[in-house]
This record gives structure tokens, sequence and C-alpha cells, in this order.
């Protein structure tokens, strides 16, 4: 056991980078608040394997002893079941007469594989290497590491998606018939389940020759399974080529808006003319994909950048969950068709205006303050202190609800299910899932801002005692 001196996590966040302290392992000095036992006036003993890891042996890998997920076997059924959702959705989503209680037949083998498929996924995570390599915008610094080190990132996400927009719009006036890519559906999702397995392995392959300082504190449990799902490295990185960055913001996402757009040719060639529900939902999702790629810079300061391994989780959520079900409602569209009223369309427009007014206001706010806390359109928001050097935010987005940015996407995920109307449950399935990854998300950030700044979260509860829904949750 490691002992340190009472008074050493209460130095101030100035103190310690003047010491050379990263960031991080300030706030993690601070997360051994709660697990201290105070065995003296000015005394601490730590017990979880993981600061004592931090506090006495830099070169040993981490051991994480505290798992999410069911551990290894909830792991393991997810590594299983994700898969199989995705093409059970997709396969529903295209038949006419599928529905969740009523199965469509299951796609025979042979529908399964297609080397079109390959070829294309083949070529499209090329192009995006390639747009992700090229030196145009500007070079940012992410959070400092555990080592005390900055990790560079190319902020260029919005151009990937600009050219990746005009060379879709050329595609379109030449006459390549885009929305074959409909009948490819399945295919395309089993070559990118293949590709996410094969990533995953490699991930986890070659993290038993990362150094101890660049695995994460989650996905290092010894346990196989878990920790291929987890992922136990932090940033890998071939070079200066960010592996988990890279997959977080482009092959998937702008993959999403370009499937979306498959879908939108399609209703075309099958009805001469786009629905208002279609072009509802692209226009939507396209605002919502051009924003994180317009803000790529926050990306850089998420759990899933600062704190989570680059595993089958993050990989698979990446490369095949967001393209292959965040568009369902599209995908539903063609083969189970909606008309809206004027009415109804300028409510659920409505509807999305307002989530990603608060969405946006809220992510630029805490980003603003983050990174200047005197900047002219924070510094007037009343904060609580806390004992990392951090001020909490108590007024303004933050005080309203503790999580205002995941209220703002939620109502935008309901904007998104409701042009396809009451019939079927299947496009309100990204808003349901969703729902249940924000609680969850926000229950594992409340865990993490406790530890880190203690009682002063407690005031915030206290001050803020809603999550994401007022007088709900
Ligand atoms: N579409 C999708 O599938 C998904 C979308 N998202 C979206 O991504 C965005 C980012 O979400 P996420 O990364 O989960 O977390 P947040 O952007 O909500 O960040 C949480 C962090 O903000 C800081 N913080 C919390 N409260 C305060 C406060 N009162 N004042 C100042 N800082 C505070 C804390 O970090 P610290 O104090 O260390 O700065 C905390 O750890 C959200 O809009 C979310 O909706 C997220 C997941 C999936
Ligand atoms: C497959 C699992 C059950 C769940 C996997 C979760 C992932 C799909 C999500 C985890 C966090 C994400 C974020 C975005 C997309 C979904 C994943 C990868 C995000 C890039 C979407 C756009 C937003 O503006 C954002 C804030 C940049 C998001 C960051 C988190």
């Amino acid at each position: 056991m490691t002992v340190i001196s009472g008074q050493q996590w209460m130095r101030t966040e100035r103190e310690r980078r003047a010491e050379g302290i990263s960031a991080q392992r300030a706030s993690e000095h601070n997360t051994r608040i709660k697990q201290r036992h105070v065995i003296g006036p000015a005394s601490i003993v730590y017990l979880t394997p993981v600061s004592h890891w931090m506090k006495s042996n830099k070169h040993k890998a981490p051991h994480t002893t505290d798992t999410e997920f069911g551990g290894a076997i909830g792991a393991a059924c997810l590594i299983v079941l994700l898969p199989l959702t995705v093409l059970f959705l997709l396969s529903v989503c295209v038949s006419a007469e599928g529905a969740v209680l009523r199965w469509p037949p299951l796609p025979p083998h042979s529908d399964l594989y297609d080397p079109r498929a390959v070829f294309i996924i083949a070529v499209w995570i090329s192009a995006h290497i390639l747009l992700y390599m090229l030196p145009v915008g500007k070079v940012s610094e992410g959070l400092v590491l555990r080592d005390g080190s900055r990790l560079k990132y190319p902020i260029n996400g919005f151009h990937a998606l600009c050219v990746t927009t005009v060379l879709v719009c050329v595609c379109v006036c030449v006459g390549v018939p885009l929305a074959l890519l409909y009948e490819l559906m399945v295919p395309l999702a089993v070559c990118a389940v293949g590709v996410a397995f094969l990533l995953s392995l490699y991930l986890y392959a070659r993290s038993f020759w990362a150094p101890a300082h660049a695995l994460a504190l989650g996905g290092n449990t010894g346990h196989a399974v878990y920790d291929f799902f987890m992922g136990r490295e932090l940033n890998p990185r071939i070079g200066s080529f960010d592996l988990k960055y890279f997959c977080e913001l482009r092959p998937g996402l702008i993959g999403w808006v370009v499937l979306n757009t498959v879908m939108l040719l399609k209703e075309v060639e099958l009805r001469g003319s786009p629905s208002v529900s279609m072009l509802l939902v692209n226009a939507f999702q396209l605002l919502y994909v051009s924003d994180a790629l317009w803000n790529e810079e926050a990306v850089l300061s998420t759990m899933d950048i600062v704190h989570d391994g680059f595993g089958f989780m993050l990989a698979f959520g990446d490369l095949v969950w967001v393209p292959f079900t965040y568009g369902l409602q599209a995908a539903f569209l063609v083969s189970h068709p909606h008309t809206l009223t004027p009415f109804s369309a300028l409510a659920i427009v409505l509807l999305n205006g307002i989530g990603y007014y608060v969405f946006r206001k809220s992510n630029s706010q805490k980003n603003q303050f983050r990174r200047d806390p005197t900047h002219a359109s924070v510094r007037h928001l009343e904060t609580i202190a806390t004992a990392t050097g951090k001020r909490l935010l108590v007024s303004g987005w933050w005080g309203f609800v503790r999580h205002p940015n995941y209220l703002g996407d939620l109502l935008m995920a309901l904007a998104w299910s409701l042009p396809c109307g009451f019939s079927h449950i299947l496009p309100y399935f990204y808003v349901l899932y969703f729902s249940v990854l924000l609680v969850h998300r926000e229950a594992r950030d409340e865990r993490q801002c406790r530890a880190k700044y203690g009682a002063a979260w407690e005031v915030y509860c206290s001050r803020v005692p809603y999550r994401i829904i007022p007088y709900i949750y």
C-alpha cells in the first residue's frame, strides 16, 4: 500500500502543472479522495490496484478491477449479439412485410457476402485514410496524458465530408447507380463487421507491445474477452495516424450520411421523387454529422478519446453500429412510405431545431468554459470551485440539468423517428437505444465526476438535482 500526505491532493492545478504533473494525473489524485482511508490526520492509504499502480509503479500495466456491461460474460454476449442485431434490423427494415414480431425470412447464405461490398468498403476506408492524412486544416493537441505528453490530431474531418459530398454529387450527375447500394446493405454490413473484428484483433494483439502508460485504465482486467471488448490501449497509433480518432468521426459517421443519400436515391428510383419524410430524415442527420465534424476538436475531450481504450466496442460502434443502425429511419422509409401533413412536418422541424439548439449551445458553453473560463460568453456564469482547481458551472445550460447536451441529443433522436409515423417500432430503435446509452453514459460520467470532484460534485448535484430531463430524471 502507498501512503501520501493528506494535503498532497489538495494542491491547485497550477501548482501541479508547475511540478510537471499532468492534468489527468492530477484528476486521478482526486479520484483517490473517494478511495482513501484516513489513518491519521495527515496520511491517506490508497486501496484500489489502479491507483496503487499509478502511484507506485509507472512502468507496470494497470490492472482493472471494476468491470462494466456484466463483465466477461456480458462482453462475450455483446460481441455475438451486436452484429446479429444489426443484421436483424437491416433485414426487417428493407423487407416491406417484415415487422419486429413478424420476422422476415433470414437472408440466404449467399446474400450475406458479395465481393462488390468488400471492394466498396476497401475503397471507402482507403479514401478516408487519404483524406485524414491530407495536410489541410489545423493540428490540435489532445488532453494531457498520464505520462504528461499530449498527442497531436489533424482537424480536417469537415474537409473530408465536403470532399465526399462533392464526389457523391458528381456520381449522381454522371449517372453512377448509387441506389444499387441499397441492395448491398446486408453484405456491406457483414463486411464492415469483418473489418471491425479484424481491427479489434489487431488492436488487442498490439496492445501487448504498448508501454504501460499507454494502456487504458478500464480495459485491463487480464480477462481476454473483456479486454478485447473494452480495449486495452488508449490511443493506438501507427506513426502519427490515430486509429481511434480516425474511426470515431470519419468512415462510419460520413458513411452514415452517404447511406442515407442512397436511401433517398432509391426512393426516387421507386416513386419518382423523394418524400418529405425522407428529406427531413436526411437533412436532420446531415446537420448532426456536419456539426460533429465542424466541431471536431471538441471530440478530443470526450470520454471515448480521453478515457476508453480502443477495442471491439468502439471499433464496432464506429464502423458498423453508427453507419448501419443510426440511419434505419431512411432505410425504413424506402420500404414503408409515410406521408406527413404540413403541420406535422413543421412540428418535427421545430422539435429538431429545439433539440439541436440545446445540444449545440450546451456543448459549446462547456467547451468554451473549459478552454477559457474568462471568455466574455461564460465569465458571468456562476460556478463552484473544486479541489482540482477546475470549476463547475452551476448556471446557464449546466445549471438547468446536469446533462443538457444529452437532453438536446434525445430531442433530436425523437425528431429523426417521427417522420416514419407510428405504424412500426423499428424507426424508434435509435431513440430507444440512445436513451439506454445516454442513461448508462450519464451514470459512468457521474461516477467519474464524483470521484474527481468529491464534495464539490455533491454540492453541484444538490444545486442541479435533475440529470437529463427537468422534473423527471
Ligand atoms: N450520437 C451518439 O451516439 C452519441 C452522442 N453523444 C453526445 O456527445 C456529446 C458529449 O458527451 P459526453 O462525452 O458523454 O459527455 P459531456 O460532454 O456531457 O461531458 C461530461 C464532462 O463534462 C464536464 N462537466 C460535467 N458537468 C460540468 C459542469 N457543470 N461544468 C463544467 N464541466 C462539467 C466533466 O468533465 P471535466 O470536468 O473533466 O471537464 C464531465 O466529465 C453529448 O452531446 C452527447 O449527447 C455521446 C455519446 C453517443
Ligand atoms: C455498440 C455499442 C453498444 C455502443 C457503441 C457506442 C458508440 C456507437 C458511440 C459511443 C460514443 C459515440 C459518439 C458519437 C457517435 C457514436 C459513438 C461512437 C459522436 C461521434 C456522434 C456525433 C456527436 O456530435 C459527437 C459528440 C461527436 C459524438 C461523440 C461520441
